[in-house]
């Protein structure tokens, strides 16, 4: 088992990856627990959760099942959570485990973080994506008008991300997870970015795809060690989400994937990029390894007015002005403000340019 830890500002914890090694989780918890409530959804439940549950020795364990799906990061299953754990007796020596991709990761960590103001939660991840989510401490829920409005920045005491269960994701979720991946590789090295531009989806080996995610879970933890709250670096880790998050929002939560919404959204930062500081970032080649591996491009009937009315609702907006990450080259992210009829005029180009697929086919 690999052990990667973050020394974050609030504190330090381990990140385990390894096959198997959710079964393992009684032995690295050191504190003495009242209880445990597993939060996960209904899709993994079938598949994972009793055999998980048997391998926690602990007399106390109660489970809570979500419906799968973006839509239960809601206020509605928000309270529900909370309604089970005090049901089930949760006091302030208890524990939560996440054991879920980046719904239930957001969706139990928020609620960790407001019982009782606050007990101690684990995530064990069970998506390529949720390599970012389970790490960091955002947790949050959504609101009707935007992604992850509503939440806190609250670590877990340990993230166990067992691989062996990623072998059951569909290709759709495989391509979602690999959105931030590549956002990742933007954000620190060519080399992981072309390599990942070389790699297909659907004939991924187990052995790159664990150095990927070993590769993107230090990215984000290095960031995440320099500024756990976003005072500054840490907003480097939004490259694509500006627009991704109102696309994502825009369509309506669940249509479109949150890695497939950041995908189009890296594409549209990587086009301005390319434009406002004259450089190459292998645009065309990303565009082609998008379609490639089959990534959905729903533009047609998208509005500008209500994507940008979206976008500025993004959580690094100041005074009304929209904020994006940009790169000056890769791995040389910076944050720019160009002004609100700057942003309008590359949204018309790129929605353009996507509908038509002018220069990049
Ligand atoms: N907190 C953060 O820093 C952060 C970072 C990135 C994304 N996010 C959030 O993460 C969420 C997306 O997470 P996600 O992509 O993991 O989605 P998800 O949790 O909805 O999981 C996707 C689907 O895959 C299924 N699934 C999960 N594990 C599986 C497995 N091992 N085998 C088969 N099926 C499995 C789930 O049941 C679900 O249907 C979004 O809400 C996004 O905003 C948060
Ligand atoms: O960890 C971060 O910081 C990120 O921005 C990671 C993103 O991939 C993730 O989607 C995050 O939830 C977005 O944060 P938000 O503050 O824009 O809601
Ligand atoms: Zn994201």
């Amino acid at each position: 088992m690999k052990e990667i830890i973050i020394k974050s500002s609030s504190h330090t914890y381990p990140i385990y990856i390894g096959e198997s090694i959710r079964f393992q989780l009684n032995e690295v918890l050191k504190e003495d627990y009242s209880s445990i409530l597993v939060v996960t959804d209904d899709h993994l439940e079938k598949l994972y959760l009793n055999s998980f549950l048997q391998s926690l020795n602990h007399n106390k364990v109660h489970h809570a099942t979500i419906p799968a799906g973006e839509s239960s990061k809601s206020i509605e299953q928000f309270y529900q959570l909370h309604s089970a754990a005090i049901e089930y007796g949760l006091d302030r020596s208890s524990l939560l485990i996440a054991f879920g991709g980046g719904v239930v990761g957001d969706l139990a960590g928020f609620v960790a973080a407001t019982y009782m103001r606050g007990i101690d939660y684990i995530q064990v991840p069970t998506t390529i994506l949720a390599h970012d989510s389970s790490v960091g401490g955002k947790v949050a829920i959504n609101h009707e008008n935007g992604k992850n409005l509503i939440g806190s920045f609250y670590p877990p005491k340990m993230v166990v991300y067992d691989i062996e269960m990623l072998d059951t994701l569909p290709l759709k979720e495989i391509r979602s997870g690999y959105a931030e991946l590549i956002k990742e590789a933007l954000l620190s090295d060519e080399s992981f970015y072309d390599e990942l531009l070389n790699t297909n989806l659907q004939f991924l080996r187990n052995e790159h795809l664990i150095e990927h995610l070993e590769k993107g879970i230090t990215t984000k933890a290095t960031i995440v060690e320099e500024d756990e709250r976003e005072l500054g670096n840490r907003k480097y880790l939004n490259l694509g989400h500006t627009f991704g998050h109102a696309l994502e929002a825009e369509l309506g939560y669940g249509n479109l994937t949150h890695g497939e919404s950041v995908a189009i959204g890296l594409l549209f930062a990587l086009t301005i990029s390319e434009k406002e500081f004259d450089m190459d970032m292998k645009v065309k080649r990303f565009y082609q390894w998008l379609k490639m591996n089959d990534y959905p491009f729903p533009v047609e009937q998208l509005n500008i007015n209500k994507l940008f009315s979206r976008m500025k609702v993004d959580k690094k907006t100041v005074s009304q002005s929209i904020q994006m990450v940009l790169l000056k080259d890769i791995g040389v992210p910076v944050m720019v403000e160009l002004g609100n009829e700057k942003i309008n005029e590359y949204l018309f180009l790129f929605l353009e340019q996507l509908r038509q697929r002018e220069n990049w086919e």
